[in-house]
């Protein structure tokens, strides 16, 4: 049978989309080769939406959310594909052909990325009112600097983080916790009101209940604001508590997507079996923890076919061969494995075919 394959528009077609990425493809340059970090991935973000990108280390995720903001490193190379951003005024912005001054607006004013080591991106010398001050005064498309007006907004924002911006805006970053520092960077980033906020790792590195409050700062976002939101994590639960949809990456591909509860409660591609099998529930859940076997493949030489086939239970020689679409498998949900039937069969039977295989 002819699998329907998933087009770019059926991913999430919608008047209200604010970015749309299409078939990117990103690699950078190392002694050994070319590092295909992105490879063909394509989604769009609807106005006021909120993505998970998941997947373990090394699968391209930071790489993609750096694309969106034109912030990779020059070992990068951009090889094909668009990002096209919807402006306020419903305007699209080709980002990746924006020139200095058009860049310089995008970034912060339309889309700001909240970064994983933002533990450190705050300048040690700078207090953090003059954190807020230089980014308004190099990103903000408004002329003249109101700094009173500045430092009003700053206090609101910091506010909504639930920091006391009298105290926060005169410290140094070194006399605040990691907490502090990153509720301060999430301030930054909604400074000028973007459209897009994207969020690398935002919890990482924190501890259980500083998580928490940064969890919290996260919905509320998402409740009391528009903002449309990417973020980046290997943190499931954070994904299934935050995000309206998730978008699975590995080995550089978005091989499954879909709404949240799709993808959680009925997942088609192994990988995400793989992901949701090593989660540890309260109630210990199905059966004890089994992680995926194996490890992600060598980005410079990657192996034929699909490229999970060495790590799959489920693997054929279709698999040893042939890439798999991103297949249509209903409901916006696709996923790219040529045994997506047997794998949703089996997980809504309980069946596990890790277990099976490594008996
Ligand atoms: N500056 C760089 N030069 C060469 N290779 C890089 C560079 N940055 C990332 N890579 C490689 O690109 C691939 C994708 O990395 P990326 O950081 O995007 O993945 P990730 O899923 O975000 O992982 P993590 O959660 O560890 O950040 C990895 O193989 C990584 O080693």
């Amino acid at each position: 049978m002819k699998e329907k394959t998933l087009s770019s528009a059926e991913i999430r077609g919608s008047e209200r989309t604010a970015l749309s990425v299409e078939n990117l493809e990103i690699g950078y340059r190392a002694s050994r080769g070319i590092v295909h970090a992105v490879r063909g991935v394509s989604f769009d973000l609807l106005e006021g939406e909120s993505l998970a990108l998941i997947g373990e280390s090394g699968s391209g995720k930071t790489t993609m959310g750096l694309s969106l903001v034109r912030l990779l490193p020059t070992s990068a190379k951009v090889f094909s594909g668009k990002i096209i951003f919807k402006d306020d005024t419903g305007r699209q912005l080709d980002v990746l052909n924006l020139e200095k001054e058009g860049l310089r607006r995008f970034r912060w004013e339309q889309c700001a990325m909240v970064f994983q080591s933002a533990l450190n991106a705050l300048n040690p010398v700078l207090r953090v009112r003059d954190h807020f001050l230089d980014t308004y005064k190099s990103h903000a498309s408004s002329g003249r600097v109101d700094e009173k007006k500045v430092i009003e907004r700053a206090k609101e924002v910091l506010r909504f983080v639930q920091l006391d911006p009298d105290r926060v805006l005169n410290s140094f970053p070194h006399e605040l916790s990691g907490g502090m520092r990153q509720r301060v960077m999430i301030a930054l980033g909604l400074l000028l009101n973007p459209k897009v906020i994207i969020l690398d790792e935002p919890t990482t590195a924190l501890d259980v209940i500083t998580q928490r409050a940064i969890i919290d700062v996260i919905r509320r976002l998402k409740q009391e604001h528009e903002f449309a939101m990417i973020f980046i994590s290997h943190d499931l639960s954070l994904a299934a508590e935050l995000a309206d949809r998730v978008a699975t990456m590995y080995a550089g591909r978005v091989i499954e997507i879909g709404n949240v509860e799709d993808v959680f409660y009925k997942p088609c591609h192994p990988y995400t079996v793989g992901l949701l099998r090593a989660v540890p529930t309260l109630e210990g859940g199905r059966k004890d923890l089994i992680s995926i076997p194996g490890s992600p493949p060598d980005l410079i030489d990657m192996p034929s076919g699909c490229k999970f086939h060495p790590r799959c239970p489920y693997a054929t020689q279709q698999c040893m061969e042939e890439e798999p679409p991103l297949i249509d498998v209903g409901n916006n949900h696709g996923a790219a494995c040529w045994h997506w039937q047997r794998v949703i069969q089996d997980w809504e039977a309980g069946k596990d075919a890790y277990e099976r295989d490594s008996d």
